[in-house]
This record gives structure tokens, sequence and C-alpha cells, in this order.
């Protein structure tokens, strides 16, 4: 992520984000910044298929990390402050954020 730098923060009015699941609370920490406030970040596959609500044991193996990872990342966004945010059943799943400080 060579434009996560100083000189790029509050820049940009939008981020979407889909690639690897673990990542995305890295990547939400580097994208708050760079994102202005009032800018959106999208985040995919939040619902990763509806297996967010199963209970663990129902979830084929080689689904859970992704699960996991997304629970883990809702649960961080819920209690950020710094943004507003819709869960929505679009597609797979996408977390919408508003940065608001
Ligand atoms: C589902 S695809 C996203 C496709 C993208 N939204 C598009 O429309 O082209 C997931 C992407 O994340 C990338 N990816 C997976 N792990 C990554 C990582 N650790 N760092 C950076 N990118 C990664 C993959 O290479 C792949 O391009």
């Amino acid at each position: 992520m060579c434009w996560v730098q100083p000189a790029n923060e509050g820049s940009y009015d939008f981020a979407f984000i889909d690639a690897d699941k673990e990542n995305y609370v890295n990547y939400h920490e580097k994208l708050i910044k760079l994102v202005k406030i009032g800018g959106l970040l999208v985040y995919d596959n939040t619902l990763w298929g509806g297996r967010v609500s199963w209970p663990e044991d129902k979830v084929p193996p080689h689904f859970r990390p992704g699960r996991d990872a997304a629970i883990e990342f809702n649960k961080t966004i819920t209690n950020d402050s710094r943004v507003e945010f819709a869960l929505t059943s679009v597609g797979d799943g996408l977390n919408i954020c508003r940065r608001i400080a």
C-alpha cells in the first residue's frame, strides 16, 4: 500500500475493500486515515454467505477462517466511533461505512 502516506490522508472519497478477509481490520486502520470525513469505505463479503450467523460447528472447516474474520471485522466496526455503518445483505454482505470523525 504505497499510497498510505501522510500526504494522502483525508484525500479519498471512496474505498472498496475486497481482498484477504483476515486483513480487513488492518486495511481499515490504514484506509480510515486516507478517506476524508464524509467519505465511504465499503467492505465486501462481510456476511460470508450468511455463515457469520451460523453456529461454528455447522460451518465447514474451509469456510471458518473467512467466517471468523468477517465476525471480527464487523465487531470492530460496531465499536469504531470514527464511522457510522450499515451492514447490508447486498451480494455477499456489503458493510458500508461512512467516516464521521
Ligand atoms: C475476490 S478478488 C477481488 C477482485 C476485485 N474486487 C476486482 O474486482 O478485481 C480478491 C483479490 O484479493 C487479492 N488478495 C488476496 N490476498 C491478498 C493480500 N494478502 N494482499 C493483497 N491482495 C490480496 C487477490 O489477488 C484478488 O485479486
